[in-house]
């Protein structure tokens, strides 16, 4: 079960822009729809608990993440959500597999380069990239950019998997793979997934419950 009710206003210069976004829902596969600049990516960042809701609150399951009336509001690691970012944000110096080990290192030492951990090397098969190990992100194409920040995202365990507009990167021809390769995972792993598009075909796919966005109004 997810609850989002809150409201939030961003301002640059003379210029702001007021959020509103109000849905429950316990749907497993959540899709935030609308036209650029409607506000999804804040609502996510939100969610996430990146940006902070002047008020209102967020609740997964039996946990508040954020409670503006009762000052709770719960830092990004503790929510465990998982972020897949519209350019999947890799690390350009660091090979596939640092950068899936990444995800399991809780200093700022880098992993190594040589040594594979058992976590990253099932991940590395489970997405199909164990040939791609040892290349660094500039020799990737933009599908195989994407299994590689899933990776990274999913070695995490984490509870909610958020997606911001993860096909805009891939050309026409692999989106319905990595639709299926999503959909399997999400399924396999059995964890919810909120996805931001724009595209109907993505949401026709993903949206057993759509959220419409517009302008700044999130409402499903
Ligand atoms: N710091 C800020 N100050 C003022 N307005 C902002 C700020 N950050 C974002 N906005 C505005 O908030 C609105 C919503 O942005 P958001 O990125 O959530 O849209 P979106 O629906 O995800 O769009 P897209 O599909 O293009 O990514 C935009 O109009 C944007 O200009």
């Amino acid at each position: 079960m997810l609850k989002v009710q809150f409201k939030k206003t961003l301002r640059s210069g003379k210029e702001s822009f007021t959020l509103s976004a109000a849905f429950q829902t316990s749907a497993d596969r959540i899709v935030l729809f609308g036209a650029s600049g409607a506000g999804k990516s804040q609502t996510l960042r939100a969610i996430a608990g990146l940006t902070k809701p002047d008020e209102g609150c967020i609740q997964f399951k039996e946990q508040t993440w954020f409670d503006h009336s009762n000052f709770i509001d719960l830092a990004p690691p503790k929510r465990k959500v998982g972020f897949l970012f519209q350019d999947y944000a890799l690390f350009p110096h660091l090979t596939v597999s640092q950068n899936i080990a990444f995800g399991l290192t809780k200093t700022s030492v880098n992993p190594s380069k040589k040594t594979i951990l058992p976590e990253v090397a099932t991940w590395l098969d489970r997405l199909n990239i164990t040939n791609l190990a040892h290349l660094l992100p500039s020799a990737l194409s933009g599908g195989q950019r994407q299994r590689v920040a899933l990776a990274r995202t999913l070695i995490t365990s984490p509870q909610l998997l958020l997606l911001d507009e993860p096909f805009a990167a891939v050309d026409a021809g692999l989106r319905q793979q990595m639709r299926q390769v999503i959909s399997e995972l999400q399924q396999s792993l059995n964890i919810p997934l909120i996805m931001i598009t724009h595209d109907p075909e993505d949401r026709d796919y993903f949206g057993e419950r759509i959220i419409h966005c517009e302008q700044g109004y999130i409402h499903g």
